[in-house]
This record gives C-alpha cells, structure tokens and sequence, in this order.
C-alpha cells in the first residue's frame, strides 16, 4: 500500500507522520530546533535549521520503515504562518526567518495602517499585526537596505521546504492570506499593496490551492532516501489551516482549540465574513472556505519558558505531575501569558507576563496550575469573541498541539471553556492534514470528504465539564480578566524603560 507524508514545520520542532493510503498511522519522528533572539522582542530562526531537521525525520523514517522508500507517493505540509524568509536569485536565504512571535514591526504596523485605512481590511480581511509578513518586510527595508537589495524571492516557511524538495517557488492560498499582500475576494496578490510598499510582484511566489502540486522530489533527494517512485508533493497549508483540516473542521459544527507553541481557537467559515479585525480571517485549506481564529502568542511557549526557568531539566510530565493537587484557581494565584505580548483580544505587544496575588503559602505546584490556568483562559478570551461574533456557543471542541497530551490540561480546558473536549487518536492535527491533503493530490480520494472519513478519527474518551470546577472558574476568570488592565500601563512602561537601556 503507498504512503502519504505530513510535514509540520512548526515552531519547536519539525514533525513527519507517515500514513498509508487507507488513512493508517504508519509512525511518527520529529527533530526539534531552537529559536534565536539576537535582541529583546526579536525571534528568528536559519531557514537552515528546518532542512537538518527535515533531513533527520526522513533519516529516521527510512531506517524505520522498510518499505518507506519503495512506497512513499506523496508529501504535503503544514507550517508555522507569517514568518518571512528571504531568498538571493540561486534560492539561498540572506536573513535568518523572522518568525510569526517577533514583535519588532510596531512602527511597521502603524505605517501599514496609515498609508492604507479601510483598504487593508476591506482588500485583507486583516489589521496590521507585528506577527504578519508585509510588517516584516517593511522592517527589512527600512533596516537592512543592502539585504533587501539582495532579495529575489520572499517565501513563507513551508514553502521553502517544498522548494528545497522540488526546485519549485509555490505558496498557496491559506498561507498567503497570512501575509497581508492576498486580496482575499479575488484571490490574487493585492497590486494595491504591493505597489504601495514598493514590492516588486514578481518576487512573489506563484499561488496554487492547498491541494496543488508544486512538483516532484528532485532526483538527488531521491536518491538519498533510496525513493522508488515518482513522490508527487503538494503544497499544503498554514499549520491552523492543516490543523482545521486534519480534525475535520469541514463544516460549523464544532470549534478547534490547538495549544502549540502560540495557541489558537478557530472555527469553520463558509463564506467570507467581516470580524473588524477582531478575529484573524484566512483561506483555509479546503478550497472555496476560510476558517477565523484568535491566537494567544505565547500558550505552550509559556510553559516552555515556566519549564526552562523553574524547572530545568524536568520532563512536562515531571513539571505537571503535582497540578491536579491544587484546587482550580491555584488558591489565589493568577498567571497572564503575555512574555512575548498578545494579539487577541488586546492586540499589545508591549504587554508582559505577570504571576498576581503570590501568598507565603503557595509552592511550586501552586505555579505550575496558575501557568496553565492563565494560558487556558486567554484561549478562553478569543473563545468567548468568537461565539459572540459568530452567536452560537461550542459545545464540542478538538483539541489538538502539544499540551493536549496532558490529561489535567485537558480537563481543565473542558472546565474553563465549559465545553466537550476531544481528542485525535493521531495526536497531531497539522500534520495529519497535511497526510490528508497528499492522499487527496495523489489522488487515493476524490473528495475531502471521503479523506476526512477515512483519516480522523477522535479518542472515544472526552473530558466533560465538571459543573463545581466550571463554576469556580467562571468566578476566577473574571478576576482573571481585569489583570490586563491593571498590568498594561506597568507594562508598557518597563518595555520603553528596557528598550532605552
Ligand atoms: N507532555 C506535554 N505536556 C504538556 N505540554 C506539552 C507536552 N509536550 C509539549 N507540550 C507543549 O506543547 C508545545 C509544543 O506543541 P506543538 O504543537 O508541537 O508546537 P509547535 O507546532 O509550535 O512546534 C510545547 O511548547 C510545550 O509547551
Ligand atoms: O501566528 C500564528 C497564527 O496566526 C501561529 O499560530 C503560528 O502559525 C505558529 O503556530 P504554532 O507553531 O504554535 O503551531
């Protein structure tokens, strides 16, 4: 039977799930990499750094699989959204990737929104935000002229993984929605803005669906991986677009809560919708439907840096495994997860972290519940926006990255969102999307549908509210809320005295 490969290039680390045609989970292999940030706010990464890896997890998968060579047909990808990279006329990188948690564009932003007004929302369906591309290649021009110079090709970050596969330059819909230079309606790169920042279109890539091919693996790659076949590749979509795809965020039905390195609530769209801005609102990887999302910038990054401070060398398990003795509301203790600032609902990068109401009395466990306490209920703010926008409450969601391995996580989740938490019996949604979409391209399919049926499939064990946890939290969280507030002006006044040196 042939194989299909998902390739999630995310944040942390790059993930392959290799999966045969009838929807059967073959194994998984990752290799992780790290961040740098070479000044406060700044966050790039070498594009370089996902070849090794994407390198490593094909390694891995052909010493595994015996038959990974002789079977492999198709790959696709999901990737971490809106991060920039920039490539010379040989398709070599000039600067490391700025990433979607780089919040050094603010000025970039405010001259996005000047120059354009409505235009931008009306043409995007988005509002100038530091995480998005076109801010990022603004800073570049202003900032590094002779790199600029050098730039024959702009990519998003999956995309250069498919054209260091294939040789090809192709992006597709649901990650240049992410850019802010897609004109939504039209489908097509905005002249409009291009023009008006002084971007030449030609160096932007070509646009193809999700589900579009953008070539075959190139003959000396195939080799390397001893690849029988002619292994089609398709270009596959933003990871929260993969993601909606890979748990069957097809239809209206239920919502998608995914806490990765950022952590992101989202929902089905049908048709183009006006949110003001308030929600994100982006191609999905379903050709013709769009999906709206929230993001809180730093959920699982968060507890990567509660881990890395506090509790170096634990495990996650080890870090959490004395939460569930703490009673919800961490007895007092509240916990904001700005550390890189926010989008949704405050939009403020120079928002930071805070722990509230620390007492003698509380421990290391006491930490740990509040941490995830606080990441919950800002995934909670972008929940509550968005069925109040939409006007339909989730009973159901799937729950997909990272801290959905974790059972206290995800009855804590059930308990704060007050809603049926599922799970996937392939744990990572973005890269079973992008499974699915190569099983649609290499034509095992001929709907997304009929790939839907046979590739997602959820835990039969949920997480259900607790009608005493769900109550305590509906009080603590609207404590919880008002800390925003109380923090921004501190905040922002330690950020311009940091700045200043
Ligand atoms: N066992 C675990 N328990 C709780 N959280 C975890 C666990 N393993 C990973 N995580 C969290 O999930 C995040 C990684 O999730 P993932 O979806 O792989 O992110 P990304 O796609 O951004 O690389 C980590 O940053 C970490 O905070
Ligand atoms: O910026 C966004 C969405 O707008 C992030 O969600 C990135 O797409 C990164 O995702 P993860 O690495 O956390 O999955």
């Amino acid at each position: 039977m042939s194989y299909v490969l998902g390739i999630d290039l995310g944040t942390s680390s790059l993930k392959g799930i290799l999966m045969n045609e009838a929807g059967d989970l073959i194994t998984t292999k990752s290799a992780e990499y790290k961040i740098d940030t070479p000044k406060q706010g700044y966050s790039e990464q070498r594009p370089e750094y996902w070849v090794v890896a994407l390198e490593a997890v094909l390694t891995g998968l052909s010493v595994e699989v015996s038959d990974f060579g002789q079977n492999l047909a198709g790959i696709s990808f999901s990737g971490q959204m809106h991060s920039l990279v920039v490539l010379d006329e040989n398709n070599t990188p000039v600067y490391p990737a700025i990433l979607w948690n780089d919040v050094r564009t603010s000025k970039q932003c405010v001259e996005i929104t000047d120059k354009l007004g409505s235009r931008l929302l009306e043409i995007t369906k988005n509002i100038a935000l530091e995480g998005f591309t076109l801010p990022k290649i603004l800073w570049l021009q202003e900032n590094e002229p002779a790199v600029w110079a050098r730039v024959k090709k702009i990519m998003l970050p999956k995309d250069y993984l498919s054209l260091w596969l294939t040789g090809n330059a192709y992006t597709e819909y649901s990650d240049a929605a992410g850019t802010l230079l897609l004109d939504i309606e039209k489908r097509e790169w905005s002249k409009e803005i291009a023009e008006t920042f002084n971007i030449d279109l030609s160096i932007l890539p070509e646009l193809t669906e999700s589900t579009g091919q953008t070539g075959l693996i190139k003959a000396e790659i195939a080799e390397r991986y001893k690849l029988t076949k002619a292994v089609k590749v398709f270009a596959g979509g933003a990871d929260n677009a993969a993601a909606a795809l890979g748990v069957g965020l097809i239809n209206e039905e239920v919502g998608l809560i995914s806490m990765g390195t950022s952590g992101v609530v989202s929902a089905y769209e049908p048709k183009i919708a006006d949110y003001k801005g308030k929600l994100h609102f982006f191609d999905h990887t379903v050709p013709g439907a769009y999906y709206s999302m929230g993001v809180t910038l730093a959920a699982g990054n968060s507890l990567n840096w509660y881990k890395e401070t506090f509790g170096k060398g634990l495990s996650f398990n080890e870090l959490l495994s004395e939460v569930y003795t703490v009673a919800p509301g961490s007895e007092g203790l509240l916990f904001t997860p700005y550390i890189v600032g926010e989008r949704t609902p405050h939009f403020d990068s120079k928002i930071r972290g805070s722990f509230v109401g620390i007492s003698a009395h509380h421990e290391q466990r006491h930490f740990s519940r509040a941490v995830l306490e606080g990441i919950t209920f800002s995934l909670r703010d972008s929940k509550d926006i968005m069925e109040a926008t939409k006007g339909k409450k989730f009973k159901q969601l799937i729950s997909v990255g990272g801290g959905a391995q974790n059972p206290d996580i995800m009855q804590m989740q059930a308990d704060i969102f007050n809603a049926e938490m599922i799970r996937l019996t392939v744990e990572q949604g973005p890269g079973l999307g992008a499974c699915m979409i190569a099983a649609y391209g290499c034509g095992f399919y001929d709907t997304l549908e009929e790939v839907t049926k046979a590739f997602v499939h959820y835990k039969e064990a949920t997480f259900t509210p607790k009608p005493a946890n769900v109550a305590r939290y509906e009080k603590v969280y609207q404590i919880w809320k008002k800390a925003y507030q109380a923090t921004a002006g501190l905040s922002h006044e330690l950020v311009d005295f940091n700045e200043e040196g």
